[in-house]
């Protein structure tokens, strides 16, 4: 992978990602945080190549029904219109539907006042995708340090970027099933912030119901981590990174040092889009994301 692979064939594409992904976080804040996570979601299931794009055929369904994607992962419709932008500015398809990914996470955490990264490109699109395997490899909410950190190091990142990489969770939302079981139960928990959590997440119904992972879910900044600091941590998975264990310290360095945190965030970045890439001959530049040539 490359910071220039599209130099020479396409110079107009990453200018052309960047102005798509600008309008849709103008029309939608959350978008942003939206495209960020499918990036993470592609990368952790096989490698950053597209996979979870991918509408289900006959040989394969489709990762969008995994446990920690269905009726959760959001803005396939604004992947369309990059791809269907760049296209167009390329005049025909040279970028893959997992480089638009890569591309899109960072442009996003730059519109919602983050840092800046050179994201690695090269990328191509897989031809599958396994609903069973994101079951199986995507980390969830109600994992504890311990969990964490193996399920990390399954995909070869090490526990700061663990930590730098949850920092994801300063922007965007979660729903009320997903956070309820902590707000109600949890005792590493500020009592204050858990009543406050009640009163949009009651102990049966509004299940879909949505709260911030940190008071200020449309800026890229690090309230996410003093909000551990005060156990007011949205999940489980986050408090975790704060409950008396060997990631405490770098927590509360992320909480009162932005730039330390905006630099390790932009370097696990970079690791997580270098996970498992298709390269070469490997793979295919998709016309439509969302099914193989
Ligand atoms: C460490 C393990 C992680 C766990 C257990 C986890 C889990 C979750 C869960 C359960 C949600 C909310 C889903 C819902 O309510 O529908 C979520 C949302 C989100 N996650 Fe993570 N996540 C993790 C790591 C990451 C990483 C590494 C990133 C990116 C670098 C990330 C970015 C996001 C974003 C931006 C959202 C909000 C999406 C939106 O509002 O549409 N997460 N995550
Ligand atoms: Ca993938």
């Amino acid at each position: 992978l490359s910071p220039n692979f599209y130099h020479n064939v396409c110079p107009q594409a990453l200018p052309a990602i960047k102005r798509v992904v600008e309008a849709a976080v103008h029309k939608e804040r959350r978008m942003g945080a939206s495209l960020l996570r499918l990036h993470f979601h592609d990368c952790f299931v096989n490698g950053c190549d597209g996979s979870l794009l991918l509408d289900s055929t006959s040989s394969f369904e489709t990762e969008k029904n995994a446990r920690g994607n269905l009726n959760s992962v959001r803005g396939f419709e604004v992947v369309d219109q990059i791809k269907a932008e760049v296209d167009r500015v390329c005049g025909r398809p040279v970028v893959s539907c997992a480089d638009i990914l890569a591309v899109a996470a960072r442009d996003s955490v730059v519109a919602l006042g983050g840092p800046i990264w050179k994201v690695r490109l090269g990328r191509r699109d897989s031809t599958t995708a396994s609903r069973t395997l994101a079951d199986s490899v995507l980390p969830s909410a109600s994992m504890d340090l311990p969990a964490l950190i193996n399920n990390f190091k399954n995909q070869g990142l090490n526990k700061r970027d663990l930590v730098a990489l949850s920092g994801g969770h300063t922007i965007g939302l979660s729903q009320c099933l997903i956070f309820r079981n902590r707000i109600y139960n949890a005792t590493n928990i500020d009592p204050a912030f858990a009543k406050e959590r009640r009163a949009t997440c009651p102990r049966t119904g509004g299940n879909t119901n949505l709260a911030p992972f940190d008071p200020t879910p449309a800026r890229f900044d690090t309230a996410y981590f003093k909000n551990l600091v005060k156990e007011r941590g949205l999940l489980t998975s986050d408090q975790a990174l704060f409950s008396g264990g060997s990631t405490d310290k770098l927590v509360e360095t992320y909480s009162k040092n932005p730039n330390v945190f905006w630099v390790d965030f932009g370097k696990s970045m970079i690791k997580m889009g270098n996970i498992k890439p298709l390269t070469g001959k490997q793979g295919q530049i998709r016309v439509n994301c969302r099914k193989v040539n």
